[in-house]
């Protein structure tokens, strides 16, 4: 589902910048020389900077998930890969995101210093309609002295709700996002941020999610959030 709707949005941008996503380097007879395209590095994999929290949740989840190879169905979860930016979910894309608006990053993923920013890996479980995300929250983002900044915490529930909601019903934007701070995150913690389907109505998908301790022992924070469908030309303004 995921690279089926990114792959319409590109085939909109590439209408539009006058450029075939799924053309080979060597098909492309550029005007200039156009940079190289490696394989992008996948953010979601373990890093040393990752705790044992984070690392025995991801095992957790990682060990239940779906053998590639396997036929579909045969794992209860899959893990999310999870680049610097949309554009590279899709073959071409390393290319495209370094022709348009080649500055731009993930804001989630912005912060280079392993360990500094946001630390995270998503799963998703298709036959439960749920999400998760383990988040690690470094010192970068300190809000109160020693705590994660409220809007860190949002950020973390618009990644997985936002996620969750592109694997549901393609492209779309966060319409509402309503949070209830129910206790200080410690920096440096892990936590999940656990993302459920309440309901779909139209263009209209409504989630609710929980971020709590890594061991799920204290709720942190409880909060809904409605996205909206879009057309790829409301993304790019066409
Ligand atoms: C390369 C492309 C990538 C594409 C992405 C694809 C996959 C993603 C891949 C990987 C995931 C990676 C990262 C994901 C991480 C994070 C996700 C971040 C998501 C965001 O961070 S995104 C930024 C913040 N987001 C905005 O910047 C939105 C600004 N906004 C608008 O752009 C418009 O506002 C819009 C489009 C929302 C709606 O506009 P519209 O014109 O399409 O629709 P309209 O207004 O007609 O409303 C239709 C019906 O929704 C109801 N409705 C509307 N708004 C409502 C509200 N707030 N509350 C309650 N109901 C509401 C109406 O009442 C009506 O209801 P009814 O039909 O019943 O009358």
């Amino acid at each position: 589902m995921l690279r089926y709707c990114v792959g319409s949005v590109l085939a909109h941008i590439s209408k539009r910048f006058g450029i075939h996503p799924r053309l080979k380097k060597n098909t492309i007879r550029p005007m200039v020389t156009l940079p190289s395209c490696a394989q992008p590095r996948d953010h979601s994999l373990p890093n040393p900077s990752w705790s044992k929290e984070m690392m025995e949740n991801y095992d957790h989840f990682n060990s239940q998930c779906e053998v590639e190879g396997a036929k579909e169905g045969s794992g209860l979860w899959t893990r999310l890969p999870s680049y610097s930016r949309s554009f590279k979910f899709v073959p071409g894309g390393g290319l495209l995101s370094k022709i348009i608006q080649s500055e731009a990053r993930l804001f989630t993923r912005n912060i280079k210093d392993q360990g500094a920013g946001f630390e995270y890996v998503l799963f998703i479980n298709k036959t439960k309609d749920q999400c998760v995300g383990i988040f690690q929250a470094g010192p970068q983002l300190e809000g109160p002295p020693g705590k994660v900044h409220g809007g860190a915490t949002a950020t973390m529930i618009d990644t997985v709700t936002g996620t969750h909601s592109s694997y549901i019903c393609g492209p779309c934007m966060t319409a509402n996002l309503n949070i209830n701070y129910r206790s200080p995150i410690s920096l440096g913690s892990t936590v999940m941020v656990e993302s459920t389907l309440d309901q779909r109505e139209g263009r209209k998908t409504f989630l609710s999610c929980r971020v709590t301790s890594w061991d799920g022992s204290k709720i942190h924070v409880e909060s809904k959030a409605l996205f909206l469908s879009i057309s790829a030309r409301q993304i790019f303004g066409m």
